[in-house]
């Protein structure tokens, strides 16, 4: 296979568009009553994790995924199913999970369903059992977060830790992020808080160290490589703030440890080879929070809860793995995915969780998509004739709707869109009055988006409104069009049964991975590189010495940089000059 394009089911699917850019839902809905049904999967999850007969966590959860707000019939989705065959999705699935080197431009496995392997089960990679390996790393993250979240690690003066701060950035920041935030309420604030530290810009580090002390911070460097600037940068102005107070260098030990796959450059850093938690080049960074990564979240709301978002992301691996292609919800999400995005000509795909807690999800999967599946040339080095991956975006509702779902509604652009709720409230206020109003936008948006407002509707509704109903004839004509929805606009309802605990997270975020491997596999393209995000960095460090000026240098002595385009040099000149006249006053 060299192109998607070229493949009999994506011929015929081109063909059935034809027929299908005419499909209005709500004629779809009529004509069949058993729409929902069939274009809806109902799946239980559970897994113990077997090791821990003492996690008395919930390990299930529910999910009802509801497909049958898409521009879709049951033609549709066998053609999508007969590409995702033809595409030979079941095989290279195997192959993931057998820890072949599909990752070919970087040769490496692609193994990160192995980090939540909690069974003894071996998965290996090119040949060598990794499940020891994890095991290990998991037992080594279980003691030190118990020994920080119980007190028994003390910092150099004696005081206990109450701070944590995580510098990383990408795949060793995003998804810790966002899951401290979706499982806060399993942690204790007041005891310990967690941070987290990103950005180079200064603003990031000083801001977050301005709430924290030195005798009780710990501080987290999570860098797979750990040569990435922005974190060794910020790693070594917080090496400098802690030291400030601490003085002596042999207090490190207590207060910095690192993530990474690379010891030489951890131990260069000066943190001793025991504080340092191990991963492998075969966990992709965006995919590795389920790895020592995960470890604030391990030590923010307890070891035990992150076995459990590990065991519901198992579960999850466990259906993808095994489930066929029609009952496979991973499938059957990037499947309609695929639909719009290539056939419709869809650019986006929104992320809207109808829950707090995942305030961050969307961005999260910004980069667990976009730096997976934004990719030109396919597997075989041809440049594609149709779209990959699409841009992901998204907020939570409800304030989403009191921001941009005006464009979804009324805009230009089809907006495919994913709704996410879970049943029940983690926090039920007010008698559970937040969840029913939450939830009833969570299902009154697709339903206004499928069916829309006609004219004769808007009409109406103006003639019974005391006010309106004065209008003139030509009056109402102008102010009509403006208040009518088309309508038609494609949605996937995914519910969670029964709330956000860590396990049904787990789970969920597994989902949206393999959703991502399936639509990468039907492009035929390459998921776990991301050599897009070297050139910039290559320019950068280009730059970087042109923007030194020494203290001897005026406005009118300093010298122009001119080794780039007029633009570029223009932007890094008027830097140039403002560093130096601000160093004049
Ligand atoms: O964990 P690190 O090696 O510091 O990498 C952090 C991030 O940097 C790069 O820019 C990659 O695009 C990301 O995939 C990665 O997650």
């Amino acid at each position: 296979m060299v192109l998607s394009s070229d493949l009999a089911a994506w011929k015929k699917l081109q063909a059935h568009y034809e027929a299908a850019k005419h499909y209005q839902l709500t004629d779809l809905f009529a004509k069949d009553p058993e729409r929902f049904s069939t274009f809806s999967r109902e799946l239980h999850l559970d897994f113990k994790p077997p090791h821990s007969p003492t996690n008395t966590n919930p390990h299930e959860t529910n999910f009802l995924l509801d497909f049958s707000k898409n521009l879709i019939v049951p033609e549709t989705m066998s053609l999508l199913l007969d590409l995702a065959r033809e595409a030979k999705v079941e095989e290279w699935r195997e192959k993931m999970f057998a820890g072949e080197p599909i990752n070919f431009t970087e040769h490496r496995s692609v193994l990160h369903v192995a980090l939540r392997n909690l069974t003894d089960t071996p998965m290996y990679s090119e040949g060598h059992n990794v499940t020891p390996d994890v095991h290990a790393v998991l037992q080594h993250m279980r003691e030190t977060s118990d020994a920080i979240r119980s007190g028994e690690w003390r910092g150099y003066t004696g005081e206990r830790i109450t701070d944590v701060v995580n510098i990383g950035i990408g795949g060793s920041d995003l998804g810790p992020v966002m899951v401290t935030q979706a499982l806060a309420k399993y942690a204790n604030p007041e005891k310990l808080r967690v941070h987290f530290v990103s950005n180079v810009d200064g603003t990031h580090l000083a801001e977050t160290l301005r709430s924290c002390q030195q005798a009780s911070t710990l501080f987290i460097i999570a860098s797979k490589t750990f040569t990435t600037q922005e974190t060794i940068t910020n790693a070594q102005s917080a090496r400098a703030w802690f030291l400030d107070e601490a003085k002596d260098e042999s207090h490190i030990a207590k207060h910095f440890v690192a993530l990474s796959t690379n010891t030489a450059k951890v131990t260069e850093f000066g943190i001793s080879p025991e504080n340092m938690f191990q991963f492998w080049d075969w966990v992709g960074g965006r995919y590795s929070l389920w790895s020592a990564i995960g470890l604030s979240i391990a030590i923010y709301v307890g070891f035990d809860q992150f076995e459990s978002l590990l065991a519901g992301a198992h579960a999850m691996d466990r259906h993808f793995r095994s489930t066929p292609l029609e009952e496979n919800l991973p499938v059957l999400l990037a499947l309609v995915g695929v639909w719009y995005n290539d056939f419709w000509g869809a650019q986006t795909q929104a992320l809207l969780p109808y829950d707090q807690y995942l305030s961050r999800f969307a961005a999260y999967f910004q980069q667990g998509d976009m730096e997976s599946n934004g990719k030109f040339v396919t597997r075989d080095a041809k440049e594609v004739n149709y779209q990959t991956g699409p841009i992901i975006w998204g907020e939570p509702g409800t304030n989403g709707q009191h921001a941009f779902y005006q464009l979804i509604h009324q805009g230009t652009k089809m907006i495919p869109a994913d709704f996410i709720a879970t049943t029940h409230s983690l926090n039920p206020i007010s008698n559970n009055v937040h969840h029913d109003i939450l939830l009833s936008n969570f299902f009154a948006q697709p339903e206004a988006l499928m069916r829309g407002k006609s004219a004769e509707q808007v009409y109406s509704e103006l003639k019974s409104d005391p006010t309106s109903a004065k209008w003139s004839d030509a009056e109402v004509q102008n102010i009509l069009p403006h208040k009518v929805f088309k309508g038609n606009r494609p949605t996937n309802s995914l519910l969670i049964d029964p709330v956000l605990h860590p396990f049904a997270l787990g789970s969920l975020i597994a989902l949206y991975e393999h959703k991502i491997f399936v639509q990468g596999i039907i492009w035929n393209i390459n998921s776990f590189d991301q050599w897009g995000v070297e050139l910039g960095k290559q320019l950068a460090k280009k730059i970087l010495p042109e923007l030194q000026t020494s203290s001897q240098d005026t406005a009118e002595s300093l010298a122009a940089v001119n080794s780039h385009d007029t633009s570029t040099n223009g932007l890094i000149n008027y830097y140039r000059q403002a560093k130096v006249r601000r160093q004049q006053q």
